[in-house]
């Protein structure tokens, strides 16, 4: 499979006319990516879906996949619980990371402003990328705050594992699309 995926990966400027973003063909800076999710442990279908992307992506850049259990402390309240959860992705966070929150309210991209996304981050002097999923509530105050943009995957909400699924499969779908590969149609 591997071996598969590099003779795609060899295969340069393929991409239609159109389909390209404004790096498609250039020198992107691949900065190490982290998602940072919060909540129950992943489902085993979803796991094997997201390992294979994750695979994919990291022909272009390395992948840190970071689980939060969700209401760490065993809050009995929601807004403590949110609280929490906050605090513990906070502690992951770094003064150079670049942060992408993914919010049912965020800005709506498309795949091309996604591959924009990360091309941009590159040239930030950012040390790392990292998008955080939220647990069943959402993303809370500080993390709201720190974030450097905050986008949606669909106007639908999605569940946190399907949400994580999308975001991988539009991670490598974005590089695809940096490097001009005939993935994205
Ligand atoms: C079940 S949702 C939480 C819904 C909650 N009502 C909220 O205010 O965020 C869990 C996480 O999945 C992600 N998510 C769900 N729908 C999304 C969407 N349409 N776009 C981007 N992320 C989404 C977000 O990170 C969210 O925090």
């Amino acid at each position: 499979m591997v071996a598969l995926l590099s003779a795609s990966v060899t295969n340069i400027s393929a991409l239609p006319s159109g389909k390209g973003c404004k790096y498609t063909g250039q020198a992107v800076r691949a900065l190490p990516i982290r998602i940072i999710s919060v909540g129950k442990k992943r489902s085993q279908g979803v796991q094997l879906v997201a390992d294979e992307y994750i695979q994919r992506l990291k022909l272009y850049c390395s992948v840190e996949d970071v689980h939060i259990k969700n209401n760490p402390k065993n809050a009995s309240d929601w807004r403590a619980q949110v609280d929490h959860e906050d605090s513990a992705v906070m502690d992951l966070i770094k003064s150079d990371d670049w942060v992408v929150l993914l919010d049912e309210r965020g800005k709506d991209i498309g795949s091309k402003q996604m591959a924009e996304l990360v091309g941009d981050a590159g040239n930030t002097g950012a040390a790392r990328l990292s998008f955080c999923v939220g647990g069943p509530y959402g993303h809370g105050k500080q993390l709201r705050e720190r974030a450097n943009i905050s986008i949606k995957l669909s106007s639908m909400v999605l569940n946190h594992q399907i949400a994580f699924l999308v975001l991988v499969e539009q991670l490598y779908r974005s590089w695809t699309i940096l490097k001009g590969q005939n993935y994205h149609r």
